[in-house]
């Protein structure tokens, strides 16, 4: 007989369940209607004044059994769904988004593809500090195949002390020597000023962690006509990033490769905490390239090799990784930058030496 009760008591709230859920879906496309009236109209999607206005309406009106506390705690939980539901809305409108192109974006540089079926190396100096140097590195780099130059110009450092880079000069001199190789230039630009000094001399920018939000250059680079590569902020989130990357894209610059280089956390073992999470998850939001910096991430060079295995079966695109022909002696990042031979077998682990040179 109790089990009966039971019974019929469960279909009546069975029933109450679909009225719910059919409330609960009739309010979210309402709220979805408002979404999209407010990001028309740059409106913020959150609004406490109404949720606090609705709370209070809704306990007047409560005659319970449910506690006034437990009413706000459930339309508590309906805003915040409801909030998420504008956002997500709002995520997949993105340019860069895979829900607005499904095929992956490739990024073609002269004969070089990088988010293709091969992995690309990026490798080079922290700084460009002689010729004699940058001919040390690139020519070693040349002989295992990797066909991407790496090399600061511009130096963003935390002490205004250090060295800032050698600026054109260092420009000029890493494009000398990457054409007597026939490789491709990546440098950091900081400012509108030297995109446009850099415009002559590189074939990819590169947009430093600290600049990540620095929308008005992202802006100008958007306006460029030469690919981005576009690193996260040390304590930007993945959604930052992406928007990041939308302010280049939406001017015009689909060109932009994603660059995971660690994040701030209170490990000191390591420069920085890479965020491997950070490669797949990219990878599904966004239609573009991922590729990991794992010279800034860990700041160490003992576990370089298994952290590169570690990010190419996350589904990096490539490496960036820092080469000098005489750490010691680096004008910065000394202890992080591998010399030729590590850089070697560093290549020669991953089995990336013959790959690297069949063409990417
Ligand atoms: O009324 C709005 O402005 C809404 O966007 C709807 C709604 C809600 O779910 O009730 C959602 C988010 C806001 O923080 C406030 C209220």
């Amino acid at each position: 007989m109790t089990l009966q009760q039971i019974e019929k008591l469960r279909k009546e709230l069975d029933l109450i369940n679909d009225q719910l859920l059919e409330l609960l879906n009739r309010r979210a496309e309402i709220v979805q209607q408002i979404g999209r009236i407010k990001k028309e109209n740059n409106l913020p999607f959150y609004d406490p004044e109404r949720e606090q206005e609705m709370f209070e309406k809704l306990t007047e009106k409560n005659s319970g059994p449910f506690s006034d506390e437990t009413i706000v705690h459930l339309f508590k939980e309906i805003a915040k769904a409801s909030l998420k539901l504008q956002e997500k809305e709002t995520e997949e409108q993105l340019l860069v988004s895979r829900e607005m192109k499904k095929e992956d974006t490739k990024i073609v540089v002269g004969d070089l593809v990088i988010g293709g079926k091969i992995p690309v190396m990026i490798a080079g100096p922290c700084a460009v500090e002689s010729r004699e140097q940058m001919k040390a590195v690139a020519s070693e780099l040349n002989r295992l195949g990797v066909s991407f130059l790496r090399g600061g110009a511009f130096k963003p450092r935390t002490s205004p002390y250090s060295f800032q880079g050698l600026g054109r000069e260092g420009l000029r001199l890493m494009r000398e020597v990457a054409d007597e190789y026939g490789m491709k230039v990546v440098s950091e630009v900081m400012s509108a000023e030297q995109l446009e000094l850099a415009e002559e001399y590189v074939d990819i920018f590169q947009i430093g962690a600290r600049n990540m939000q620095n929308f008005e250059l992202l802006k100008e680079v958007g306006n460029a006509k030469k690919p981005v590569l576009l690193k996260r902020g040390f304590m930007a989130t993945l959604e930052e990033l992406m928007l990041a990357a939308e302010y280049i894209y939406a001017r015009g610059n689909t060109q932009i490769i994603l660059c995971e280089r660690g994040i701030r956390t209170f490990e000191h073992w390591t420069r920085n905490t890479l965020d491997l999470s950070a490669v797949p998850i990219l990878k599904l939001k966004t239609h573009l390239p991922v590729i990991v910096d794992v010279s800034h991430s860990t700041g160490r060079k003992d576990i370089i090799l298994p952290i590169s295995k570690a990010a190419l079966a996350a589904g990096a695109d490539g490496l960036m990784v820092e080469v000098h022909n005489n750490p010691a002696i680096a004008r910065s990042d000394a202890h992080q930058q591998l010399n030729l031979e590590e850089f070697a077998s560093l290549m020669e682990g991953l089995g990336l030496i013959k790959k690297n040179k069949s063409g990417c």
